[in-house]
């Protein structure tokens, strides 16, 4: 397979901008694009929030590797993950044959702005503690965050092949950098999608 065959894959904890970068990039690309918290939904017919609320975490972790073994075949898509998708082992091998892996990061406070603002977040996104995430004071989500990132960072690292900090990125920005690390910025697939055919190679 040629290297700019690989899949692209997204990872990184929640609100670094896996779904809103994935989307844009596959638009950018021309791929089809594919989010595992879309999948489990779709095929669920309830909302993640739902699922953990009514079967708990351990049923959706497990939802989520079927719809990610559903994924290992494909290639020359964009794919999104769960932010804990990678917490289990056999997800991160499957992850790791599938494609260049790139980690989307953010500073604590942006994650839990980001989450805040999102009106996705109130219906879709299961709290982490007992507490529904948007009765958290400020603080106390940050806390939160700081905690679980500091048992993952190190499993999103090891797998990354490419880490933008997304801080002060913008969508454009980050699907810009991605293009150049893996040499698909003048790509034909890129040129015709964005109208600029006759001036890539
Ligand atoms: N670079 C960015 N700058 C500003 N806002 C952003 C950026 N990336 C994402 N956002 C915003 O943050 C929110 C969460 O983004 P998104 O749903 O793409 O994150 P995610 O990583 O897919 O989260 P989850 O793991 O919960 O699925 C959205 O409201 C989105 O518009
Ligand atoms: O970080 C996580 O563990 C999660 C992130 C979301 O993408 C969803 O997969 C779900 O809310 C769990
Ligand atoms: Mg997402």
């Amino acid at each position: 397979m040629l290297p700019n065959d690989r899949n692209i894959i997204l990872i990184g904890y929640r609100g670094t901008g896996k779904t809103s970068v994935g989307r844009e990039l596959a638009r950018r690309l021309n791929r089809p694009f594919h989010d595992t918290d879309v999948l489990v939904e779709a095929r669920e017919g309830r909302s993640i929030r739902d699922m953990v609320d009514q079967e708990g975490w351990a049923f959706f972790r497990e939802r989520e590797k079927a719809a990610l073994r559903s994924l290992e075949t494909i290639h020359r898509c964009v794919v999104a993950t769960g932010g804990g998708a990678v917490l289990d082992p056999e997800n991160a091998g499957v992850l790791k044959a599938m494609g260049w892996i790139v980690l989307l990061t953010a500073e604590e406070g942006i994650l839990v702005r980001r989450m805040r603002n999102d009106p996705a977040s109130h219906g879709q996104r299961p709290s982490f503690s007992a507490k529904d995430t948007a009765e958290l004071s400020e603080q106390d989500a940050i806390r939160e965050t700081t905690e679980i990132l500091t048992q993952r960072m190190p499993i999103y690292r090891r797998l990354a092949d490419l880490v933008i900090d997304t801080s002060s990125a913008t969508l454009e920005e980050i699907v810009e950098e991605i293009l150049c690390r893996f040499s698909l910025n003048g790509s034909k697939e890129a040129a015709a999608s964005d109208g600029s055919g006759s001036r890539g190679g």
